[in-house]
C-alpha cells in the first residue's frame, strides 16, 4: 500500500448534482473532473474558457494538485488545458477551475457534468533557495535547447 493522504473536499453550493472527482480505475493517477457549468459552453476553434468544477480543496501542505488534460478529448476534439499542468496550491481555498482551449477545427460544447480534465496530486518538497557566487562545474555546462543533436 503506498502512502496515503487525507484531502478535504467541499462541494460548493448549487452543485449537488455534479459528481465529485473520481478515479475511473483502481490505479488511475488522476481523478476525473466534472464540469459545473450552469449552461453549456461552446468553444469555437481557438477559443478558451475557464470551466468551474463545483468544489474546493484543503490538502496537506506537502501536496499540490495538477490539472491535466484528458487525452481522449485532446485526440478526438483538440480540447486541452491551456496552462497544463495547472497548479492548485495547497493553500488555495477557492473553486478549482479548468482552463480549456479548443485547438481543434470544429466547435466543441462543454455540457454540465461532462468529464473535462483530471487532477493528479503530487508531493512538493520544501526547497530553500540558496544564493551563491559560483555554481559547480558539469560536463553539460551551459549547453541546452537541443545542443546534443541537430534537431
Ligand atoms: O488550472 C488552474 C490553475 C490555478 N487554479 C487556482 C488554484 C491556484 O492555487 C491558483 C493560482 O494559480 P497560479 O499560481 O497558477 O496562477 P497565478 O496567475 O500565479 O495567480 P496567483 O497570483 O493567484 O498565484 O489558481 C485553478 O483553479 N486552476
Ligand atoms: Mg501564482
Amino acid at each position: 500500500m503506498s502512502e496515503q493522504f487525507q484531502v478535504q473536499i467541499k462541494r460548493l453550493p448549487g452543485n449537488e448534482d455534479v459528481p465529485l472527482p473520481v478515479k475511473m480505475s483502481e490505479l488511475a493517477s488522476g481523478f476525473d473532473l466534472y464540469a459545473a457549468v450552469a449552461e453549456p459552453v461552446i468553444l469555437a476553434p481557438g477559443q478558451r474558457a475557464l470551466i468551474p468544477t463545483g468544489f474546493a480543496l484543503a490538502m496537506p501542505g506537502e501536496l499540490e494538485a495538477q490539472i491535466r488534460p484528458r487525452s481522449g478529448l485532446a485526440f478526438k476534439h483538440g480540447i486541452t488545458s491551456l496552462n497544463s499542468p495547472g497548479t492548485i496550491d495547497a493553500d488555495y481555498r477557492g473553486e478549482v477551475k479548468v482552463l480549456l482551449i479548443n485547438h481543434g477545427s470544429e466547435s466543441f460544447t462543454i455540457e454540465r457534468k461532462e468529464r473535462i480534465a483530471q487532477m493528479v496530486f503530487q508531493r512538493v518538497p520544501q526547497i530553500i533557495l540558496q544564493e551563491v557566487e559560483e555554481l559547480d562545474a558539469t560536463v553539460r555546462g551551459a549547453g541546452g535547447f537541443g545542443h546534443t543533436g541537430t534537431k
